[in-house]
């Protein structure tokens, strides 16, 4: 078998295209526009490259997009005092502070001080416990990419056998209580699993967020699968460069799986446009604008 590609990114400019569909009713009826605003602290290259990309999209979508660019010294007093700041800026619908921080900020304590109702990224405990007991809150952009691909690829997902690798707060949690969610039985796999190959074997979803390039290989795959790969590792491309990689071994799971999605162009794209999704949203809950179910 050859596995189908699963396009992330085409279908990440169709979900932006969308999103950007419904801004201009939000606007007539708000009289402005949606706003998100980023918060960056220090000068990791990675994390200024991937912020101004968002700024960019979310101009694109038509939104208003603010970026907070903080120096390395900045103090966790003056990092929460920004964000309650923004909290009480009625023109900001969405706060992402870019994360990792550096290591002398408190990232727990900052994501707590979002406004739970602005927290685009879906990382507050209060949307975490939102997603696990059904309620309407956020929930993190890279997750409900994965959802939006999977739906996509599979139409109902319930009774098929979905096994997350890894439990990260970010991804594997909430990966696996929107799975749960869509009536999948779900096994949480990490890295003390026992015989993980076994396990991963019997997945008819089977999504990778741990970390570790191309830990998963074919021969852990039930033949037709849909693999999600949320991996993103840059390795040593073996000619003095580096390229980027997921967690799964692509060559050798692509034999197997019925669809697969790639690395790169597959689920990171995804996760800016579900960002922008969120922000709208955000915008249209916070005015009281009607937004008919489903209409994202
Ligand atoms: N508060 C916060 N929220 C985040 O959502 C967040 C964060 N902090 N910190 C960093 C990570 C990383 N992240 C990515 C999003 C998109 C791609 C993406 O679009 N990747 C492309 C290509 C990337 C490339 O070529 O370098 C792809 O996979 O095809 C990657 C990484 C969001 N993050
Ligand atoms: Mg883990």
């Amino acid at each position: 078998m050859t596995a189908a590609i699963i396009d992330g990114k085409g279908f990440a400019a169709t979900l932006r295209e969308r999103v950007a569909a419904l801004v201009p009713a939000f606007e007539a009826t708000a009289g402005r526009k949606p706003g998100l605003t980023v918060v960056i602290v220090g000068e990791d290259p990675a994390s200024q490259v991937y912020v101004r990309s968002k700024g960019k999209a979310t101009e694109a979508a038509g939104m208003v997009s603010t970026t907070h660019r903080l120096p390395d010294t900045t103090t966790q007093d003056d990092l929460l005092a920004l964000v309650r700041q923004l909290n009480a800026d009625p023109a900001v619908d969405g706060i992402l502070v870019q994360l990792p921080l550096p290591k002398h900020l408190d990232e727990s304590e900052v994501i707590a001080t979002i406004d739970p109702d602005k927290d685009v990224d879906g990382f507050h405990v209060v949307n975490a416990g939102r997603l696990a007991v059904g309620q309407e809150g956020f929930v993190p952009c890279t997750p409900l990419g994965c959802i939006m691909l999977l739906e996509d690829r599979l139409g109902d997902l319930s009774g098929l056998n979905a096994v997350v690798v890894g439990r990260s707060n970010i991804v594997g949690k909430p990966m696996a209580q929107l799975l749960l969610a869509k009536s999948c039985t779900v096994t949480v796999a990490h890295s003390r699993t026992k015989d993980l190959p076994e396990v991963c074997r019997r997945a008819d979803i089977l999504v990778a967020a741990v970390g570790r390039p191309e830990m998963i290989k074919g021969n852990w795959i039930k033949p037709g699968a849909t693999v999600i790969d949320v991996g993103i590792n840059r390795v040593d491309n073996g000619e003095g460069g580096t390229k980027l990689v997921g967690d799964v071994d692509f060559a050798s799971a692509a034999e197997v799986a019925g669809a697969i999605t790639p690395v790169p162009g597959g689920v990171g794209p995804m996760t800016i446009a579900v960002l922008l999704r969120n922000t709208l949203v955000s915008a249209y809950r916070r005015e009281n604008v009607a937004l008919g179910k489903g209409a994202i």
